[in-house]
């Protein structure tokens, strides 16, 4: 299983790097790779199992961040209601050679800003982001698909997409002002 140890942080070169398109069918190293990077997100949203084995809760991880230059990211989102059950999946898929079609203008951004497990500190800031995305993406059969997300689940995606291309989120955090707003940014 994948556990912290496993995830390289900023500073190695993989993490600057451009991910490599993957072939398909799948070798059956990569297969369990692919798959393992799924089961470390559902392990890290699982209190028992993250506490046992010192995960940190995550809802995407891109294959670069276990040193494997592929372009494969994994994400877990799951519903909860108001009690903290989980009611389901919003979005819980592991996508292959993902392709950008198109995106809104409108941007948004999280309030709280974001982090990243391969990031051990805190950078402040919003980070816009496209609020709608069109994408398609290979499953692990090899299968196309065509998603189009919004908000929260648009700005993981684009999030896991940006470790592809080898950039980290504060890439996108204003400098002069990390705070900066204008009207074409809804904070969510
Ligand atoms: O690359 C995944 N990762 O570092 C885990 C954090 C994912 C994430 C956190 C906040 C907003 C968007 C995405
Ligand atoms: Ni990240």
């Amino acid at each position: 299983m994948i556990t912290m140890k496993d995830i390289i942080e900023e500073g190695h070169p993989t993490l600057r790097s451009v991910a490599e398109p993957v072939e398909f069918p799948l070798s059956d190293e990569l297969r369990k790779t692919a798959l393992e990077m799924h089961e470390f997100l559902v392990n890290s949203q699982n209190e028992e199992i993250a506490e046992k084995y010192d995960l940190r809760p995550g809802v995407g991880l891109a294959a670069p961040q276990i040193n494997v230059n592929k372009q494969i990211f994994a994400v877990h989102i799951m519903e909860y209601d108001e009690e903290g059950n989980e009611v389901g999946p919003i979005l819980s898929e592991i996508i292959f050679n993902p392709k950008v079609i198109s995106h809104s203008v409108q941007q948004v951004a999280l309030k709280e800003g974001e982090g990243c497990l391969s990031v051990n500190r805190e950078v402040k800031g919003y980070v816009p982001r496209p609020k709608r995305v069109k994408f398609t993406y290979q499953d692990i059969d090899g299968n196309e698909h065509t998603l189009k997300l919004r908000d929260y689940e648009a700005i993981v995606t684009q999030h896991e997409l940006d470790h592809l291309k080898g950039i980290f989120f504060y890439d996108h955090i204003n400098e002069e002002n990390p705070f900066a707003q204008d009207d074409n940014l809804e904070l969510l």
